[in-house]
């Protein structure tokens, strides 16, 4: 057998996701890796990323803790579901939010309707060695960062068990890796993504 056959018959082939039908939602803690996870993933996919928290920050000129500070979080939650909203509609791709946006009903209904949510679960340890050396996320501006990152944790979780799929990110896994599990997850769901054999 020539080396050429050897490769074809010994390399399996599996199946390659194809078209985007439905935009893919990530949701979760903050340092879950929805920016970075939900990047990577469009890049997979070959289609647009979007980042609410990014989109916030590029339509206020301001820094997230910039808008927090200035006008307040109800302020930034109103942007952030005018943004949820107008994402949902305009484009089709990977759309990261931020660590709060699922707990808002409405933003749910949006997100159900336009999308398919995954949570990217993950630990109080996990989460909090990510984001630990960060100063960009104004609700840990507290006293005690970490126990606040506890109770924000045991409040959301009920919220972000109501995702339409769930992807484990333990401590170990990379980014590339994170992809490859949220794709595996979506094989279930052939109604958001087509797969070419
Ligand atoms: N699976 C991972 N492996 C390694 N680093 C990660 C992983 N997921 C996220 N990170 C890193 O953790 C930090 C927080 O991730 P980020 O995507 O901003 O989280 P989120 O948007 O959910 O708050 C970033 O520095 C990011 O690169
Ligand atoms: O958890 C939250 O309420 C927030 C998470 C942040 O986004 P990430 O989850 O992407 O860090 C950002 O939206 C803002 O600081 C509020
Ligand atoms: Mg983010």
């Amino acid at each position: 057998m020539s080396e050429k056959e050897q490769t074809e018959e010994t390399v399996t082939v599996g199946p390659t996701p194809g078209r985007l039908k439905k935009t893919i939602v990530m949701v979760g803690m903050m340092g879950a890796g929805k920016t970075a996870v939900g990047r990577a993933l469009a890049a997979r996919l070959d289609v647009p990323f979007l980042d609410s928290d990014h989109e916030i920050e590029a339509a206020a000129n301001m820094s997230i803790p910039e808008i927090f500070s200035r006008d307040g979080e109800p302020f930034f939650r109103l942007k952030e579901r005018q943004v949820i909203a107008r994402l949902l509609e305009e484009e089709r791709g990977v759309l990261s939010t931020g660590g709060g946006a699922f707990l808002s009903e409405e933003n749910r209904t949006l997100i159900t309707e336009g999308g398919v949510s995954v949570w990217l679960q993950a630990d109080l340890e996990v989460l909090w060695n990510r984001v630990r050396h960060r100063d960009s996320r104004p609700l840990l501006r507290t006293s005690d960062p970490k126990a606040t990152l506890r109770e924000l944790y045991d409040a959301r979780v009920p919220f972000y068990e109501k995702a339409d799929l769930t992807v484990k990110s333990d401590g170990q896994a990379s980014i590339e890796t994170m992809v490859d599990r949220v794709l595996e997850a979506l094989k279930e769901r052939p109604d958001v993504l087509e797969w070419t054999k």
